[in-house]
């Protein structure tokens, strides 16, 4: 499977997740810098690391949400094109408008960072089919700003149409309904504030987030 991953100035998991893409998928991705206007052709994935763009000024990944290669980003994503946005990258999805609601700062102001117990709501989309639904799985967080907010109608909304991905099985960050990963209408499009790319063999503690990569590579093929 192409993929590609993006690298905004401030990303710091850009290596860890083009490792876990090669490790899973055989090929290494594409890695492309945020001032480029294009993307290489026929991508199976498109993925938006995490870290810290812009510094977190103005609002965590407000300014990547507006470099160049976003526009290129966007239109991939209204073509189908699979787009995973984690921690920081899920704060571009939502500044740029692919992914409902924001991520305010966290409920207890501090930086939290640990492994945490979550819940797969919807084991249907291209992201989740290895996964069972109600499945309890762990996945670590590492974040100020994953505090998701969303008005009742939205989240009533992407709860009734199945794009609830994950949800957290203990309070982290105070998000609404202790959401953590939001799929787009579109169903190619998630952001999820856990990093899945640190969680895909023992060495990590386990393997709970490699099975998020395998059934997109399933699903792309
Ligand atoms: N690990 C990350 O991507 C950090 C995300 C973000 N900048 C925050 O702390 O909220």
């Amino acid at each position: 499977m192409k993929t590609a991953v993006i690298v905004f100035p401030g990303s710091n998991c850009d290596r860890d997740l083009a490792v876990a893409i090669e490790t899973i998928t055989g090929t290494a991705p594409v890695m492309l810098w945020h001032g480029e206007t294009e993307l290489p052709a026929g991508l199976g994935l498109i993925a938006l690391p995490g870290g810290f763009s812009y510094g977190d000024y103005l609002r965590s990944g407000a300014m990547s949400a507006r470099s160049s290669i976003m526009r290129a980003v966007v239109d991939a994503a209204g073509r189908g094109v699979p787009v995973l946005g984690i921690c920081n990258g899920f704060q571009v999805l939502t500044e740029a408008g692919l992914l409902p609601g924001a991520l305010m700062r966290n409920a207890g102001i501090n930086f939290v960072c640990r492994d945490v117990a979550l819940t797969v709501d919807n084991s249907q989309s291209i992201f989740t089919s290895r996964y069972d639904a109600g499945e309890a799985i762990t996945i670590p967080v590492a974040h100020h700003d994953g505090n998701y907010f969303a008005d009742d109608a939205t989240l009533d909304r992407i709860e009734g149409e199945g794009r609830v991905a994950f949800r957290y099985a203990e309070a982290v960050n105070g998000s609404a309904r202790n959401i953590a990963g939001v799929i787009s209408d579109g169903g190619n499009v998630l952001g999820m504030m856990p990093h899945p790319e640190r969680m895909i063999e023992a060495a990590h503690g386990g393997d709970d987030g490699r099975r998020l990569f395998e059934g997109l590579l399933e699903a792309v093929a």
